[in-house]
């Protein structure tokens, strides 16, 4: 590889930069002598070097902008530190530490970290916006936020870029997608929180969300000039609002491949653990009963993803739909409640089913009437489950499947520490952020993350790795069961979902099993003939090129 880049601006290039590590030949080469201090490094060193410096800072805040400022300095070394430490930096890098990131964006601004920024006021931008973006690279992947329902936050508007960004550089760390292959890219339709629109300092545009049809044209025209300009694209959608997020995607799912995290990541991630909650109860996934609490974008992905795969164990359409119940703001939903979403319909329970006049409008009266196996909260409603409610679900079955997943943690809709404490430790929990070990009558208890980023990363390399032309349900089934497969529920106190820490490793197991999938279903846009090969020719690695 060579370069006709120099001095300074070879320094300021992030894709060439190697700081302390370029050799003594590059440095007469490239006009290096000098500017630099005399020790050439390796990128072990730098590392460790980083990593110390990282440690040292004092909160969160402050480690993501020193890890931001690497990333805009030198991203191999950015993602050889993050790829070692995925444990450590995904917390600061990615949720819970993106959700503070997200609030204070535009006061904390600095520079752009290669985001795209699209407005509603200038739709005729597009084009050259995402030109400028890409500068000429190839790229296969966008994350794509219009920042409406950021994590359980809600409407951020341009802000929520930061999720975009953070999910991008996930793929990177935990999955190999080459850093120079990828764009993150918020819409800015407006915002609905009247304290940006009032905040000089807020970087978005200063007026309410536009919802009519200039929405849709505004979606539209971003999809289809970047497939135009972007011919191997993959398109993940982030935190688009529960208007939007299910509706969106049923348009473009059959047209190119799209992909929705908080549907169809958060669907196989939870399906992953609940069968992996299964391994230890012994129980059949056709035989629970299932109480989703806060039925909305992430919860309907979560009841769609368990429901087909009741019926792939072999239940009808009828008997897979019995066994589930929503619970929303209005409490468990019927036939004739008011302000149901197209999705959650099919579900809707009659009230014939119940004793005549119970109004089932609160979730203990629910789980005192229904008995759920397994409870799963998509809700933002910080503390719902209730010791009583907790207490109650476990007088009823032997091993409560229970997974509170609102995001950032002090949404949760519980803690796994007092779920097991409750329980007298036979609850089999996840949670949506990471939770620590839980101890409780000399058992350890570890605990799964049911994040979708369990499955995003292997999902866009599995896509990349066989150019599918979609994401299919089977391809989605196919990622729940290869992490289910690798968790093993022998030893008390097991995870019901593979650590964090090993994502790099699982990551590749799973895009093996889509790929597989994909392959199986013709819908891989190239041939391929091993899979493990095709995913590992792919990969990027963090290592600096000879220049
Ligand atoms: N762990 C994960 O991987 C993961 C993935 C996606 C979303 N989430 C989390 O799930 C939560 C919801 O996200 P979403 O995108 O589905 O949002 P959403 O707005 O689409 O859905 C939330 C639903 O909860 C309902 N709700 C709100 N308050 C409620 C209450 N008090 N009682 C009952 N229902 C209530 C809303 O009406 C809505 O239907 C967020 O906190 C988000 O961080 C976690
Ligand atoms: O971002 C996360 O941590 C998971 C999920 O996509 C969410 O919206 O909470
Ligand atoms: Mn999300």
């Amino acid at each position: 590889m060579t370069t006709s880049k120099r001095g300074y601006d070879l320094l300021n290039d992030p894709f060439l930069n190697k700081g302390t590590a370029f050799t003594r030949e590059e440095r007469k080469k490239y006009g290096l002598i000098g500017i630099l201090p005399p020790q050439v490094e390796t990128i072990e060193l730098q590392d460790q070097q980083a990593f110390e410096n990282f440690c040292e800072r004092p909160n969160k805040a402050v480690q993501r902008h020193y890890l931001m400022k690497l990333f805009s300095r030198n991203r191999t070394l950015f993602f050889h530190l993050f790829s070692h430490h995925l444990e450590k930096l995904m917390p600061v890098l990615y949720a819970p530490g993106v959700a503070e990131s997200v609030k204070q964006y535009s006061e904390l601004f600095t520079t752009p970290q290669n985001a795209v920024y699209l407005s509603i006021d200038n739709m005729d931008d597009i084009e050259e916006s995402l030109k400028n973006g890409a500068s000429g690279r190839d790229i296969q992947l966008i994350v794509v936020t219009d920042g409406e329902s950021i994590l359980g936050i809600g409407d951020w508007g341009t802000n929520g870029v930061s999720i975009s960004t953070g999910k991008i550089l996930v793929y990177t760390a935990a999955a190999g997608i080459d850093p120079a292959k990828v764009l993150p890219v918020v819409l800015d339709a407006g915002t609905n929180r009247q304290s940006l629109i009032d905040d000089p300092l807020y970087l978005g545009l200063h007026h309410e969300r536009i919802s009519d049809g200039r929405y849709d044209a505004f979606v539209d025209a971003f999809l289809q000039t970047a497939e135009k300009l972007f011919p191997h694209l993959y398109v993940h959608f982030e935190d688009f609002g529960r208007e939007n997020a299910a509706r969106l995607l049923e348009r473009y799912e059959d047209r190119y491949a799209v992909y929705n995290d908080d549907i169809e990541g958060t669907g196989a991630v939870t399906l992953a653990a609940i069968l992996g909650g299964l391994k230890a109860s012994g129980e059949k996934l056709t035989d629970q009963t299932f109480l989703c609490f806060g039925a909305g974008t992430s919860g309907m992905g979560i009841v769609r993803q368990v429901f087909e795969e009741m019926k792939l164990q072999g239940l009808s359409d009828e008997e897979a739909r019995s066994r589930f119940y929503l619970v929303d703001q209005q409490g468990l939903l019927f036939e004739d409640t008011e302000g149901m979403t197209p999705q959650q319909k099919p579900y809707a329970r009659k009230r014939s089913e119940f004793p005549a006049g119970a109004s089932l409008d609160n979730l203990e009266d629910v789980v005192k009437a229904i008995h759920p196996t397994i409870l799963v909260g998509a809700s933002t409603a910080a503390g719902a489950f209730t010791r009583e409610i907790v207490q109650e679900m476990a007088a009823h079955t032997p091993r409560p499947i229970i997974f509170p997943l609102s995001n950032p943690a002090d949404l949760a809709e519980a803690s796994a520490d007092d779920l097991l404490h409750w329980t007298d430790g036979k609850a089999l929990v996840a949670t949506g952020t990471a939770s620590r070990k839980v101890v409780y009558h000399g058992t350890i208890f570890e605990i799964g993350q049911a994040n979708n980023s369990l499955v995003f990363p292997g999902m866009g390399l599995a896509v990349a790795a066989c150019r599918a032309r979609k994401v299919s349900p089977g391809m989605l089934a196919a990622a729940a069961h290869a992490l289910a497969d690798l968790v093993d529920m022998e030893k008390p106190g097991a995870s019901v979902l593979p650590p964090v820490r090993e994502m790099g490793n699982f990551t590749k197991i799973l895009a093996e099993k889509v790929v597989r999938q994909a392959v199986q279903e013709g819908l891989n846009g190239i041939p391929v003939e091993d899979p493990k090969e095709a995913i590992e020719a792919i990969q990027w690695k963090a290592e600096y090129k000879e220049l």
